[in-house]
């Protein structure tokens, strides 16, 4: 038996006996189409019957709902409007573009009268061959934004002019405010003004129970780059501390590298100072059992906590939480996660269903002797609210935080408020499918950042970094690749041409070297710091100038963050990224859309950059050199 049928050509008595066939075949299908336009016939009166009497319903239904249904956003502002949740539900953008091409999904659900769209199912078709009645097309579901994320608490922008002196937030400590004041604050930034005030209400009662026995809000927080979100959630984590009595892992921040860990334990360990209250820091840059001393120390009868504020990367919590004896999170009351659409992009690690394990462990809830249960997320009901509840609040930070709720919601948060600086509800067009690919229009940028960009050919883009930072003689520069490779080639080649302090900060370099070119760069020893997107979020050095984009971002949230790495807290920077003339179209658009203020073309003349080139040349051939001499000793 033939495995497969073998089409062959057919001979002429074949031919007969086929067209014998064709003749039957199609005799029967006539008589078949027949029946079925005389059933359709039958039935066509009682669907017309059926159909008069959806319409007249969905009228009824139309009119009984027109008086309720609020006007779109107006009154939003307005202190104690009712929830309207109808009139607030949102549309995505972007997400029904084509699904059934000419005539489906958004026709289906669009009223010629421009009244509501239609609800369940389309009316039945009519005159469609045999075969189709019946078969409704179905209607599209409509993604539509939660009302929490579709209106934002407004945060001001600027953080030069909305600002808001120290004393009109009296509800910060008195020795909180000295300490602000001795380290140069005189003044909130509008997201500090904004935050701090929110967060110091839920613990009004003490950290321990939250309101009226109600769990707190959790907290989502986008505000531009350099404009003080750490100070936003520094204060009131450490004033909320300030009256705990016995020493217990109460915060905890997560961030995603070691450097910025770093960066905000050093915030924390300035306004803890002088107090009972201890910071930890782990991030795997001291060796395991270092970090454990730090933690926990072991006594008689068990484990004492050493730190009441634990500031760690999410690899190196994990192994805490799996090899630390004593290290324990149930009484944790704040978790931040700052940087939080980069640490929602890292969630396949895990680390956060470990914190909640940790958090909310099984046997806590079943302790008849725990003065304050905690459990897990639950409806809220006489029942639920009769013990007192130990609550875990959740903080959200960063300058780019997603807005899409499938992602947010990943991190299982709690009647959530967002502050944002961005416009309201952009949210959803946010579908970043590679987890970078955010979409524009919600992100605001410093207000003193000025943005250029510089057409160039391949070969001339190390030049034109070094004509730029010659001419201008700035001394910060930030400079930005693509790629590990690209940063290290682009130092060698800066260091054989001369004349510029220049280094590189990359995963190429061992953690402890990072930290001393970070020092160096502040300490204004390096003028050019070539870098990875290692760099790119959070670092807050003083005085960085000029940012450059060697290799323009992929993504809108990747230039959000590498350019602001400049006019921090209110001061000027600029940033200027080279485009290849292929590139220039596409990232033109894409921070078009993204509403980036002024983009400026800066051309650089071949005749300012002929002077510099035959040292180039000379430095290209070091490049080669140097660069197959090591190919030669990773072989070796
Ligand atoms: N109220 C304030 N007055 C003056 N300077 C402030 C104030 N608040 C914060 N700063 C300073 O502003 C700088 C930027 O703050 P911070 O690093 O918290 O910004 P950020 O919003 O977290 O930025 P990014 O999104 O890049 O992480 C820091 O040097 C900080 O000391």
């Amino acid at each position: 038996m033939a495995l497969f049928h073998v089409a062959r050509y057919a001979g002429p008595e074949a031919a007969g006996a086929e067209a014998e066939a064709d003749g039957r075949a199609r005799a029967l299908l006539e008589r078949l189409q027949c029946r079925a336009r005389e059933r359709q016939r039958q039935k066509q009166p009682q669907q017309q019957e059926a159909e008069r009497a959806a319409e007249a319903a969905g009228r009824r239904r139309r009119r009984r709902r027109r008086p309720r249904r609020p006007r779109r956003r107006e009154g939003c502002g307005a202190a104690g409007s009712p929830p309207e949740p109808r009139g607030k539900r949102r549309r995505l953008d972007g997400e029904d573009g084509g699904a059934g091409g000419a005539g489906s999904g958004e026709d289906a659900s669009v009223d010629p009268g421009g009244s509501s769209p239609a609800e369940g199912s389309a009316p039945p078709a009519r005159g469609l061959p045999p075969g189709a009645l019946g078969r409704s097309r179905a209607a599209k579901a409509q993604p539509f934004l939660p009302l929490w994320l579709a209106e934002p608490s407004s945060v001001g922008k600027s953080v030069t002019e909305d600002l808001v002196p120290i004393e009109d937030i009296p509800e910060v400590h008195p020795d909180m405010q000295k300490k602000l004041q001795a380290h140069g604050i005189s003044s909130y930034f509008p997201v500090q003004a904004a935050v701090i005030p929110t967060l110091l209400e839920s613990i009004a009662n003490g950290f321990l129970v939250a309101r009226g026995g109600y769990r707190p809000s959790d907290l989502c927080v986008s505000a531009p780059t350099g404009s003080g979100k750490t100070l936003a959630f520094v204060i009131p984590v450490v004033q909320a501390l300030l009256c705990r009595a016995v020493c217990q892992v109460r915060a905890l921040v997560v961030l995603p590298t070691k450097e910025l860990a770093q960066q905000v334990s050093k915030v924390f360990n300035i306004y803890t100072d002088a107090t009972p209250l201890r910071v930890a820091l782990i991030t795997g840059q001291k060796s395991l059992v270092k970090e454990q001393e730090s933690l926990v120390q072991k006594t008689v009868d068990g484990f004492r906590c050493l730190a009441d504020v634990v500031v760690a990367t999410p690899g190196r919590l994990v192994d805490h939480i799996d090899q630390t004896p004593g290290f324990s999170l149930q009484h944790l009351r704040f978790l931040i996660i700052d940087e939080a659409d980069r640490m929602i992009d890292s969630m396949h690690q895990s680390w956060l269903p470990r914190v909640v394990e940790a958090a909310f462990p099984s046997d806590a809830a079943n302790d008849p002797f725990a003065l304050l249960q905690r459990r897990q997320l639950q409806a809220t009901t006489a029942a639920s609210i009769s013990c007192p509840q130990m609550p875990l609040q959740k903080l959200l930070f960063s300058a780019t935080l997603t807005q899409n709720p499938e992602k947010l919601q990943q991190l299982g948060l709690y009647q959530p408020r967002l502050f944002s600086t961005g416009l309201a509800g952009r949210g959803p067009r946010d579908t970043d499918g590679d987890g970078d690919g955010d979409s524009g229009g919600k992100y605001t940028f410093p207000t003193g950042l000025s943005h250029h960009y510089v057409p160039c050919s391949l070969r001339n883009k190390p030049l034109a970094i070094l004509h730029l930072i010659l001419e201008r003689n700035f001394s910060r520069v930030l400079c930005f690749t693509n790629s590990r490779e690209n940063s290290h080639r682009l130092f060698l080649l800066v260091q054989a041409f001369g004349g510029v302090a220049a280094a590189e900060f990359s995963s190429r370099c061992r953690p402890g070297q990072r930290k001393v070119v970070l020092k160096q760069f502040e300490q204004g020893k390096i003028q050019l710091l070539i870098s990875t997107d290692a760099m790119a979020r959070g670092i807050d050095v003083q005085g960085v100038q000029l940012v450059i984009n060697y290799d323009a971002p992929q993504y809108l949230r990747t230039y959000v963050h590498r350019v602001g790495r400049t006019a921090r807290a209110g001061r000027t920077g600029q940033a200027f990224t080279l485009l290849l003339k292929v590139q220039e179209r596409r990232f033109l658009q894409m921070l078009a859309e993204a509403g980036v203020p002024k983009m400026a073309r800066h051309d650089i003349p071949s005749e300012l950059l002929q002077p510099l080139v035959p040292r180039y040349e000379e430095a290209l051939s070091q490049l080669e050199q140097a660069v197959k001499e090591e190919q030669r000793q990773k072989v070796a």
